[in-house]
């Protein structure tokens, strides 16, 4: 079974997760990676556009067509599906394709420098939910939220040793968030046995506490005793310096 992509080797199935390595280079990986993160920051950028333009009809047709244009290109050469877990050469994970901190995804909103960072007590997103995010008017949407803190939980299990699947998960709105920047930490509490138990906060730009979550994370049976457990490490426009994290934000 492959994946439909000649740069990786053949899909390895672990239970439920289908992962592959890449055969490419370290430098050549880091050239396209920047190439598809500019790819990907255009795309936002055209999807934030095209949430605000308020240009005449005929231009919105126009635009359109180019749109289409442009989509016919590049599926002129196409993985088959979804881009799935791919294994660095330092074994780390580069899940491109996830909805929150995928390389390649346009809809991700914790994607570049600073974005995303983890520690031995868990993990950190500072993210920028603009107008593509909103609920209530003006306001971050709650499911989007919850979306990042359940990412939020994985990241902080996976950067102390824990992995598991979310098993449930409860979120606590305090305040309405205004649009802008965010800052979500969550941490691991009580391991026991499969169960991590885990807790997140956060915060809007201003500081203040706007949201709790928790999480169950179970390690699933079928990946017990696998080596599917990757590392953490920054993406490809990495951190300018050491951030510490710190779960409360001043
Ligand atoms: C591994 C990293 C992959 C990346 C994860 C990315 C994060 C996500 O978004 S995950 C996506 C959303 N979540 C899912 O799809 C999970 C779907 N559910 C499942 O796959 C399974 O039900 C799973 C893995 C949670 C548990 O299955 P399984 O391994 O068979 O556990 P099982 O033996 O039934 O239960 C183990 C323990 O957990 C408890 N448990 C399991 N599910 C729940 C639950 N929903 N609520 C409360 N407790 C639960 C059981 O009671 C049991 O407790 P105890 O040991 O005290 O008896």
């Amino acid at each position: 079974m492959t994946n439909g992509d000649p740069s990786t080797d053949d899909d390895r199935q672990t239970g439920l997760v289908t992962y592959s390595r890449t055969l490419l280079a370290p430098a050549e990986l880091a050239r396209r990676d920047r190439a598809y993160a500019a790819l990907t920051e255009a795309v936002r950028e055209l999807c934030d556009a095209q949430l605000r333009t308020e240009v005449d009809l005929e231009e919105v047709g126009a635009v359109a067509a180019e749109v289409r244009a442009v989509t016919a290109r590049l599926l002129t050469s196409a993985r088959e599906r979804s881009f799935g877990i791919e294994l660095g050469h330092d074994g780390g994970a580069r899940e491109h394709g996830n909805a929150v901190l995928g390389l390649r995804n346009p809809f991700a909103c914790a994607v570049g420098a600073r974005a995303m960072f983890w520690d031995d007590r868990g993990a950190r997103a500072t993210l920028e939910l603009g107008a593509l995010y909103e609920g209530p008017p003006g306001c971050v949407h709650g499911g989007v939220l919850a979306l990042v803190f359940d990412q939020l939980f994985t990241e902080a299990a996976a950067a102390v040793g824990q992995v598991g699947m979310t098993a449930e998960l409860t979120v606590a709105y305090r305040r309405p968030i205004p649009l802008g920047t965010v800052t979500v930490d969550a941490w691991l509490e009580v391991v026991d046995g499969r169960k991590r138990r885990m807790h997140a906060t956060c915060h809007d730009g201003d500081g203040n506490l706007t949201a709790e979550a928790e999480a169950l994370l179970v390690l699933p049976r079928w990946l017990e005793g696998s080596d599917a457990i990757w590392p953490k490490r920054p993406p490809v426009d990495a951190l300018d310096g050491d951030v510490s994290l710190d779960p409360s934000v001043t």
